[in-house]
């Protein structure tokens, strides 16, 4: 069992839902993502995602477009960001990584070398957020092959052949992007996520996690009602662009937004 099925089905044993942060790495710092990874798992977090910063992120609104600009220009490459997994791998061998990243520099990189260097360095999940639905037949092997999930996108607009098709190349979870739109948007439609959710459930095993829109515990308890966890990104990467320079005071902003999460979303369990 691979680390995220394990994370997730503890987490469903006891009838909790999973808190997912995203960050883009190297932000404000290469030097800082992985203490900031570390405050995260103190304040309760199951998964972390790690994003991959990259020049031209077509998905990302502009709090994490803005994110990428600056870890560019910290010069955080794929090594790079590989490393900090090492690093927080040397004190962290329990909470799973899911690198997030746009092809290219995997691309550059190339599938292979990529995959090996990520489970060497501790990686657990692969999301590819431009990876057409053809090609993830192909390289969606290469990464479970070596134990890596293989972590697909579904959108409001998926045809349900096409969650059938994406799920059977998951591994892990499967993200349900609450709306056709970019990250970092303030509102979420719950009844229409509900809904949708309760409909991939019927479609696959797999647990779901919801992302797009989540920025406060009311609505990350309102998601995780209603799915098996939610994933928290802008509202992060924006704390992180307000405190550039003061490390402490970031950890603390960091961790009083997710522990109201935490307390909201274990507040469900029955
Ligand atoms: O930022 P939001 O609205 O909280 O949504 C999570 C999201 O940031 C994170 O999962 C993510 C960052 N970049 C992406 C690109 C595509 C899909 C998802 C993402």
């Amino acid at each position: 069992m691979s680390r995220i099925e394990g994370v997730l089905q503890t987490l469903k044993g006891q009838g909790r839902k999973a808190l997912i942060p995203f960050i883009t790495a190297g932000d404000p710092h290469p030097d800082e993502t992985v203490g900031l990874m570390h405050a995260m798992v103190d304040a309760g977090v199951d998964i972390i995602e790690l994003g991959v910063p990259f020049s031209d992120p077509m998905a990302d609104g502009p709090v994490i477009q803005l994110a990428c600009e600056r870890a560019l220009k910290h010069g955080t490459s794929l090594r790079g960001v590989l490393a900090m997994v090492s690093e927080f791998r040397k004190t962290n061998n329990t909470t799973p990584v899911v690198l997030m990243g746009y092809l290219n520099p995997i691309e550059a990189m190339g599938y292979e070398a990529f995959a090996d260097a990520a489970v060497k360095a501790g990686v657990d999940g692969i999301l590819t957020v431009d990876l057409p639905p053809e090609e993830a037949e192909q390289i969606a092997p290469l990464f479970a092959q070596r134990g890596l999930d293989p972590i697909f996108l579904l959108a409001p607009t998926t045809t349900d052949e096409r969650i059938r098709a994406i799920a059977d190349h998951s591994s892990g979870y499967v993200y349900y992007v609450s709306f056709n739109g970019v990250t970092g948007a303030a509102k979420i439609n719950v009844d229409e996520v509900a809904a949708k959710v309760a409909h991939i459930h019927k479609l696959t095993a797999l647990p779901v996690g919801v992302g797009f829109g989540i920025r406060d515990a009311e609505t990350a308890a309102a998601v995780g009602r209603v799915s098996d966890g939610v994933i928290v990104g802008s509202v992060l990467v924006d704390t992180i662009a307000g405190n550039q320079t003061d490390i402490v005071a970031l950890k603390r902003a960091l961790t009083d937004l997710l522990n109201p999460m935490r307390e909201a979303l274990d507040s469900l369990a029955s």
